[in-house]
């Protein structure tokens, strides 16, 4: 499986079970798209800002509740197999994707596994182990999140001095040489982790120090 990102906003995710599976794959769907959760029961769980609808979907009726939200995801996480069955195969016959649950990865056109993902402002990392050790995803995702600390400030920085790089009409090699040794340099990475505002300057020196 290779992975991809995908813009859901402006976009329905419906998940069909609100047990923590799917509360789970709520709050994180909700932050961009339209989610719905569908299920008979919610217990106390946060489901972030998704739209619950109290009703349990028989496999029969399950492929309505996908032609009225018209949803770009389908996410089966109900405990009962022919349900996420019918959810998957309606999700197929409207061309949406779909996340099965209760499955170690999917093998057909339109699966797709949820990563554990890790972020930084607009730096996102995610983890995947084929379906084989979701617990060794997390595990990963945990130590990413100390390693990742600052990259979303650094990639404001160098997404700052590209643009200026560019308009001023700098070629092409000689931005990639600035940008990686921007990125590369330990002193940067200091100043923005320190919150102090000479990020800039330090990234101005590195990039000097390439002309010399
Ligand atoms: C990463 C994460 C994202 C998320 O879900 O948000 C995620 N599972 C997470 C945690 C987790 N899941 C499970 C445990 C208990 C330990 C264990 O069983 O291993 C733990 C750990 C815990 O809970 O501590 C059990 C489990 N998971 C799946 C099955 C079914 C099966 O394997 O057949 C079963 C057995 C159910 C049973 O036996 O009844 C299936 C899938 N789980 C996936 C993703 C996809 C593959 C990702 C990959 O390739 O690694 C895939 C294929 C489908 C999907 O869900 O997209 C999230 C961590 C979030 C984070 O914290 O960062
Ligand atoms: N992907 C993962 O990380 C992961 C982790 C644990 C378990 N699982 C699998 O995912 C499934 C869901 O996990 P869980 O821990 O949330 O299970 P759970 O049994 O706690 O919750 C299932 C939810 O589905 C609801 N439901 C039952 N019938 C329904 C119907 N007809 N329509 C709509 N909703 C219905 C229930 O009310 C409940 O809220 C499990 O069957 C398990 O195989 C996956």
């Amino acid at each position: 499986m290779i992975p991809l990102l995908h813009d859901f906003a402006d976009e329905t995710v419906l998940v069909v079970g609100g047990g923590p599976v799917g509360a789970r794959k709520a709050r994180r769907f909700a932050r961009e798209a339209r989610t719905v959760v569908v299920s008979p029961a919610f217990a106390d769980r946060d489901f972030g800002d998704a739209e619950l609808v109290r009703a349990a979907p028989t496999p029969e009726t399950v492929g309505d509740w996908v032609a009225r939200l018209a949803p770009a995801l389908v996410v089966a996480a109900t405990d009962d197999a022919a349900v996420n069955d019918a959810a998957e195969t309606a999700a197929r016959e409207a061309g949406a994707l779909v996340n099965r649950a209760d499955e170690a990865g999917g093998r057909d056109a339109d699966s797709v596994v949820v990563p554990a993902t890790v972020r930084d402002g607009s730096v996102v990392a995610a983890v995947a182990t084929g379906g084989a050790a979701p617990a060794l995803s997390k595990e990963l995702r945990r130590r990413i999140e100390r390693e990742i600390e600052g990259a979303g400030a650094m990639a404001d920085l160098v997404a700052e001095i590209r643009a200026e790089q560019k308009a001023a009409g700098m070629a092409a090699t000689a931005r990639r040489d600035r940008v990686r040794a921007v990125v590369d340099a330990p002193e940067v990475w200091k100043a923005l982790q320190d919150g102090v505002s000479n990020a800039r300057q330090e990234a101005n020196r590195v990039m000097e120090a390439i002309d010399d």
